[in-house]
């Protein structure tokens, strides 16, 4: 994607290169209309300080209600936006919604999702992290991703919502089916069944609590305010989805990078202390999220002295502010010593990720257990040949082969 033209579509070819082609954008047209893939018009702002100021501009709504309105009109006839069932159940989460509905859901969460809540989860997140290694053979070509990048945060997610451990095989089918492309009836078959699947647990939850997260979610707080059955169907799809592919990227990404910076690899062995650090400039580097999820203006809005009409959808590129070199120095070389404050993986503003907590110790105990077995491993292919999910928001890999030593 290189013109200028309105309707220049995002393609497989941007994707497979977003950091190149967020760097054109950056330096020729920082704020411009674009298709993505399935054709919505969309404005991409890829600057630092424009996307940071776009986080946190309240004219730049997340209210799904309208959006889907919105989608419908852009894309009329294309079947995109139609309010299935299966998406209302789902769809009634914060990150959909604008204050004061976000002040009151994210207060009712945050009251229970507490950072004492995560450092509980500490040792059996080390557990099954030690588990999962184990169970990688050597020698021979393994998919990082499937053997541990992606199991390890579906099982800390799971365990922390209170999903029974017998149904997490047909869980994970579902959310594979949900996360990927796929479209048609398959699509909605694994979200109607994850909406039934998700409202049965919350009911269930409500009537016989345990230690986990949703049970804590139904109680009323001390107004007597509380999620309805709806609500929490929603907010546990929610924390599902947002804990779980995010985390698989962050990992699998920082793998890579390792394994394609040794002298990097062996500084972290060296000072296992670093780790922490390393982590943040993975989110930086190689962001798991491309883009914030879609905003739209309710009023005109002027970003980098180009005004976006009213009813426009904007994408503010994540990944693209992180590499951008008015704000880090050199951006594009991955350095753990390097300051990364104000990096804009986990976003800004009122949106900021909920679960930032449990994604950085998730990111410190993989990294550090993973330092040893990643003494002599080495990629089963060449860097080159690894490709990007045709996803626009992640940016995750399609699979991670490695020969462990
Ligand atoms: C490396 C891992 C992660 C990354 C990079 C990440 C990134 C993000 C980003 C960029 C947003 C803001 C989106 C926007 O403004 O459009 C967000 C929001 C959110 N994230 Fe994360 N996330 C990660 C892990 C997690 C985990 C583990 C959880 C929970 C278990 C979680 C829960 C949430 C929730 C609930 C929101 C919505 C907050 C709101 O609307 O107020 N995330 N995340």
């Amino acid at each position: 994607m290189t013109s200028t033209r309105e309707d220049e579509r995002i393609d497989e070819d941007f994707l497979q290169h977003v950091h190149p082609m967020f760097a054109l954008l950056r330096d020729e047209s920082p704020v411009r209309p674009v298709r993505t893939p399935n054709g919505l018009r969309v404005w991409l702002v890829t600057r630092y300080d424009d996307v940071r100021a776009g986080l946190g501009d309240s004219r730049l709504s997340k209210d799904i209600r309208h959006s889907e309105e919105l989608i419908a009109r852009h894309l009329p006839g294309t079947g995109v936006g139609d309010h299935r069932e299966y998406a209302r159940l789902l769809n009634l989460h914060m990150l959909n919604t604008d204050p004061p509905d976000h002040t009151r859901l994210r207060r009712l969460v945050g009251r229970v999702f507490t950072a004492r809540r995560v450092e509980q989860l500490r040792p059996r997140i080390e557990e099954i992290t030690e588990q999962l290694l184990a169970s990688m053979p050597t020698g021979v070509p393994v998919d990082l991703i499937e053997a541990f990048a992606a199991p390890l945060p579906i099982t800390v997610i799971c365990e922390l919502l209170g999903v029974p451990t017998a149904d997490r095989e047909r869980f994970r089918g579902w959310c594979r089916v949900l996360e990927s492309s796929v479209g048609g009836p398959e699509l909605g078959r694994a979200g109607q069944a994850m909406a039934d699947y998700l409202d049965w647990l919350c009911v269930t939850k409500r009537a016989n609590p345990d230690g986990g997260l949703i049970s804590a979610l139904v109680q009323p707080d001390n107004d007597g305010d509380q999620l309805s059955t709806a609500e929490t169907t929603s907010m546990a799809y929610l924390l599902l989805v947002a804990g779980h592919e995010t985390t698989v990227n962050l990992i699998a990404n920082g793998v890579l990078t390792l394994l394609t910076h040794p002298d990097h690899l062996a500084r972290l062995q060296a000072d296992p202390a670093l780790v922490p650090a390393a982590v943040e400039e993975f989110l930086r580097y190689e962001s798991p999220v491309t883009v914030a999820t879609r905003r739209y203006t309710t009023e005109p809005v002027e970003i980098g002295g180009i005004t976006i009409p009213a009813g426009e959808f904007v994408l503010l590129c994540l990944s693209s502010a992180n590499r951008d070199p008015s704000r880090f120095p050199d951006a594009n070389a991955f350095d753990p010593t390097r300051s990364t404050h104000g990096h804009l993986a986990f976003g800004h503003g009122i949106h900021f990720c909920l679960g930032a907590p449990l994604a950085r110790l998730e990111g410190e105990i993989a990294f550090t257990q993973l330092l040893a077995r990643l003494s002599s491993a080495r990629l089963a292919v060449p860097a080159e040949q690894l490709r990007w999910r045709f996803s626009l928001l992640m940016h995750g890999l399609e699979e991670l082969p490695v020969v462990l030593g």
